[in-house]
């Protein structure tokens, strides 16, 4: 029998740079944002405007299995691009919309500390690995008691005084993991497609179910490869660790969810 949770409904959704270097689409997506309903909290990436800015400052990037090699030049890009440029804006249009948001790094509050990725066979440089302790979802929960939309960019910090970039996608996750405590969470990844695709090319072969059994095939067969592995990794992890649902999706599709119409790909256990 399924037991009726008394705890509120929150929704984690993530963003990605596609998204968001297109102000068209960064618009919708703001504007279906605010119309969902319940608590929320945001968090967005900006690699690909981080990488932009960077040429211009001559200053080449350079990414591993999808991580950026952060050294103390591009740790300045990225505080500049994450921190400010994408999270100052994004707030700003949220506020436009009537959504109160309040834009966040994990250094501010200290709601999200980070260790410093060790030196193995790669030097990830200013690096933010999470654990299982890095979240503080009670301090976040009191922001939102008070009406506030937390706005989370891809920046945390060691608690020693050092900034350091996360990926967005595990920041997301991390947070929705640590607010399941509290909330009934769903964790939403949004990005430029329909969602987990058959074929990358054909946006109508959108799979809308995923198991973890069907998620080692599709690996096995390549349906399913760069960007899209460590997100699928990240949004098991979480379902396995309390989130109620993973949704990955169109960021122009949002509306549907609060519509209750079919939106993206969810991922079951
Ligand atoms: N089967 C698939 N369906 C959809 N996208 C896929 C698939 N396999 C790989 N991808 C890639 O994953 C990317 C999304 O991951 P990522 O670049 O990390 O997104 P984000 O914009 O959220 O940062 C897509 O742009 C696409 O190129
Ligand atoms: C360590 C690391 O790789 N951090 C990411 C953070 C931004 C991000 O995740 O942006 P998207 O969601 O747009 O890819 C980076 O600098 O690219």
């Amino acid at each position: 029998m399924d037991t009726v949770s008394n705890k509120k409904k929150l929704h984690v959704i993530k963003i990605g740079g596609n998204v968001i270097d297109n102000s068209e689409n960064l618009y919708h997506f703001l504007k279906d944002f605010t119309a969902l309903q319940g608590y929320k909290v945001l968090v967005h990436g900006g690699g690909k405007v981080a990488t932009q800015m960077a040429e211009q400052l001559g200053i080449e990037s350079k990414m591993i299995d999808g991580r950026r090699i952060t050294d103390i030049e591009t740790l300045r890009v990225v505080t500049m691009v994450y921190g400010g440029l994408i999270n100052k804006n994004i707030v700003a249009q949220l506020q436009r919309f009537g959504t109160n948001a309040i834009g966040l790094t994990g250094a501010d509050g200290n709601f999200i500390k980070a260790v410093k990725r060790p030196v193995k066979t790669i030097d990830y440089g200013f690096v933010g690995d999470l654990n299982d302790d890095s979240v503080d979802a009670s301090a976040i929960s009191r922001l939102l008691a008070a009406g506030f939309t937390p706005v989370f960019s891809a920046l945390t910090h060691d608690g020693d005084g050092q900034l350091l970039n996360t990926n967005a996608d595990t920041i997301a996750s991390a947070l929705a993991v640590a607010l399941a405590d509290i909330y009934e969470t769903t964790l939403i990844y949004c990005f430029e497609k329909k969602g987990v695709l058959q074929d990358i090319n054909d946006d109508e072969s959108l799979i809308r179910d995923i198991n973890p059994k069907r998620y080692e095939e599709l690996k096995k067969q390549q349906i399913i490869h760069s960007g899209m592995l460590p997100k699928l990794d990240n949004a098991f992890k979480a379902i396995s660790c309390g989130v109620k649902a993973v949704v990955i999706g169109k960021s122009d599709e949002l509306g549907s969810l609060q519509q209750g119409q079919p939106f993206g790909t969810t991922l079951s256990n």
